[in-house]
């Protein structure tokens, strides 16, 4: 990756950014998302896989990993929350919405409004600049070119990626990459951040600084976080992580001062 600002400063400046909700990793708080006896069922007959086999589980402000192994259910757990898919069973409420009982097009708007997703590789256009790309999101909300293109300009400097704004995806690489998937999902101030294996495809050390910002940039704007992850490096940097085993939610561990760690 080319040299940039350091780590702590990348982290500095994010912690500096104004916030409207103080961060809170506890569970105090009240959850911003729950999943109640979720069960996800592919096929039929003997071929039936139970990917989710009931679970329960409410989402808090603050950082939570979901650990596991290969075909545990982590992304299709993911994918119900967000209301990419629905459930086979179960709800999930989300202001005292169950989005399971929602339109395609209500459920569509929703997670365009209020929810940002980080994936393994960036799912960036490719012929659209970095700022055009972070853009996006805010012009489907309404906003005109110029004003949603200052604000993602704003979201690439604090994710140390000031003069770059101009670049195309092919000459950023992966880390940077990664950095514009984050002001992507961050731009439109959504409440909860949704990223599956989000350091998946980067080098360990990229992997780490990356997944610092993300998780700075989501607890400084008091927004929930829930990170698929198969990397322990990732899920210690979460103040919370649950694990799964077929299906089901196996084991839960709580680290509270865990995004404070990341910033010494
Ligand atoms: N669209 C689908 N059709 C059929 N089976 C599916 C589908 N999506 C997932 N599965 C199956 O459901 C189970 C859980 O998959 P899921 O992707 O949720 O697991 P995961 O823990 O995220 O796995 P990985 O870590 O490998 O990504 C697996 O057995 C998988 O093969």
């Amino acid at each position: 990756m080319a040299a940039g600002p350091s780590l702590t400063r990348l982290l500095i400046m994010i912690d500096t950014t104004p916030t409207t909700q103080p961060p809170t990793t506890g569970h105090r708080s009240a959850p911003v998302i729950s999943g109640r006896g979720l069960t996800m069922t592919y096929g039929s007959g003997p071929s039936t896989v139970h990917a989710l086999a009931g679970v329960d589980l409410d989402v808090h402000p603050g950082s939570l990993a979901v650990m596991g192994p290969s075909g545990s259910g982590k992304t299709s757990l993911l994918h119900c929350l967000a209301g990419i898919v629905r459930p086979s069973s179960g709800h999930v409420q989300y202001q005292g919405t169950d989005l399971t009982t929602l339109s395609d097009r209500l459920r569509t708007r929703l997670r365009r409004d209020d929810f940002g997703f980080v994936f393994q590789s960036g799912q960036l256009l490719a012929e659209l600049p970095a700022n055009e790309n972070v853009a996006l999101p805010l012009m489907l909300g309404g906003l005109s070119l110029r004003e949603a293109v200052g604000r993602a300009d704003v979201w690439l400097g604090r994710l140390g990626l000031a003069g770059m704004e101009r670049r195309r995806p092919g000459e950023l690489s992966g880390g940077q990459l990664q950095r514009v998937a984050i002001a992507r999902a961050l731009v439109t101030e959504p409440r909860i951040v949704f990223a599956d294996e989000p350091t998946g495809a980067l080098d360990q050390r990229t992997g780490a600084e990356v997944m610092g910002l993300l998780e700075h940039a989501v607890v400084a704007t008091g927004a929930a976080l829930v990170v698929v992850t198969h990397d322990p490096g990732v899920a210690r940097t979460c103040a919370r992580t649950v694990t799964m085993a077929d299906g089901r939610i196996v084991a839960e561990h709580h680290r509270p001062q865990a995004a404070t760690a990341v910033a010494r």
